[in-house]
């Protein structure tokens, strides 16, 4: 499977067009919109999530509820679009026209503004930032949906949450499953399953907020019902941790990624990170620990998946930072219209979305994919292939 994106941040609309989906998967437009509008939710947003509701046209792959098996194209339209027609206008300017395009020729320290304007040779950095907006973000959810939904028809359930937001830790928090957890998080204003914690994250980004500042954050994914022996370890580029770890650093402000227990494993002898391997007639082979967050050797084990991934504050700050105007090359204190100040509990349901989609894609890429009834089947038989192996 793979999936393409376009779309500018105040343009008409964002669209994707997903590929290599099987025929005969039920799927409807409200699917989509649920994991749209859990991603517009979170604390610390700024203005732009009021003006927009996020829904998915489905125009073209789903007949009567289920895929035929051709491309699945995907639009969800900006709202705001409107406020925005003019300065985004596709046709032709005047060169001299800049108070309709809103030039923009103050890089912001942090975001794509400069390194995007000398790559592509655009004195007006709108060019850049339009493209470079997570919200780009929206239509990965919506693929991510589209994914999500067949792993779901697999037995294969995906959920995320947040662990830490600028500086405040969430405690472990128990839960009896993925669905519980889900729903935990979904409750919570910054998706956040230790309530204390939430209540400190929610105080920490007014506090950010107040002084012009932004805060990052980590977000957990996990994934269970995996079949064993999914991706590969013959070749590098098969490897699916490593697709993962690719997905997650693709996301706008996403710098670091981990698996199980991650960046911990430095300070841990081999006997207090591997997870030893016990057989039952009715699990199959199992682990009594998951350390190693559901690899080995860019293959899954069959255990959960758990991944993390960091986000760095969100660049564009009130409190102004110090760069160069790309015309008159003097400096000058950033100002700013609108700003997300944390963005963290929206960026976990993308984490989960792009999650979703690497696992769906490996899942197809493996077995037999064109029809879902016998990929149904043959991912069945893999689980009972591997339980006796
Ligand atoms: C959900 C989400 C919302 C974001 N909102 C903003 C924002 O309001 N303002 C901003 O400057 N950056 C925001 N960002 C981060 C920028 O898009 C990102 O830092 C920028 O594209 C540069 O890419 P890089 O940080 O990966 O290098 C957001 C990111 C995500 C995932
Ligand atoms: C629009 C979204 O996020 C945007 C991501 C973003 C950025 O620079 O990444 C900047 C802001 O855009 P605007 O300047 O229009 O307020 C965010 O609102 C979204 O997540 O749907």
């Amino acid at each position: 499977m793979r999936y393409l994106t376009a779309g500018e941040s105040h343009g008409p609309a964002l669209t994707t067009i997903i590929e290599g989906l099987p025929a005969g998967m039920p799927l409807t437009a409200e699917e989509i919109n649920t994991d749209l509008a859990r991603r517009q939710k979170g604390y610390g947003r700024g203005r732009r999530m009021q003006i927009e509701k996020d829904r998915a046209i489905i125009s073209a792959g789903v007949r009567h509820g289920l895929t035929l098996g051709s491309p699945v194209a995907l639009t969800v339209e900006n709202r705001d679009w409107v406020h925005w027609n003019k300065i985004m206008g596709i046709e032709p300017l005047p060169d001299d026209a800049d108070d309709v395009k809103r030039r923009v020729t103050r890089p912001r320290p942090g975001h794509a503004d400069l390194a995007g304007g000398i790559k592509y040779g655009h004195r007006d950095l709108r060019n850049v930032l339009e493209r470079s907006s997570a919200r780009e973000t929206t239509v990965r959810v919506a693929a991510g949906a589209v994914a999500k939904k067949l792993l779901k028809e697999l037995g294969i359930e995906v959920a995320s949450h947040v662990l830490e937001i600028g500086g405040v830790r969430a405690e472990k928090v128990p839960y009896d499953s993925l669905a519980s957890l889900q729903e935990k998080a979904d409750g919570s204003p910054v998706r956040c399953l230790d309530d204390g914690a939430a209540q400190k994250m929610m105080e920490a980004i007014d506090t950010a907020k107040k002084n012009g500042d932004s805060i990052g954050g980590i977000v957990e994914v996990i994934a269970t019902g995996m079949p064993a022996g999914v991706g590969s370890y013959v070749h590098y580029d098969r490897k699916l941790d490593a697709k993962l770890a690719r997905a997650i650093i693709s996301i706008n402000a996403f710098k670091g990624v981990e698996f199980g227990l991650g960046f911990e494993m430095a300070h841990r002898p081999g006997s207090e990170v591997h997870d030893e391997i016990a057989w039952s007639e009715e699990t199959g082979y199992t682990r009594k620990t998951n350390r190693l967050g559901g690899f080995e050797g860019g293959m899954t084990t069959g255990m959960p998946i758990v991944v993390r991934g960091v986000m760095k504050p969100i660049p564009t700050l009130y409190k102004p930072l110090q760069s160069v105007d790309i015309e008159t090359k003097e400096p000058f204190a950033a100002s700013i219209e609108r700003s997300d100040s944390c963005a963290v509990p929206a960026a976990s349901v993308v984490c989960e979305a792009v999650v979703a989609w690497e696992l769906a894609e490996a899942i197809t890429a493996q077995f037999y994919s064109d029809r879902m009834d016998v990929l149904k089947k043959t991912v069945a038989e893999q689980r009972e292939y591997g339980r006796l192996f």
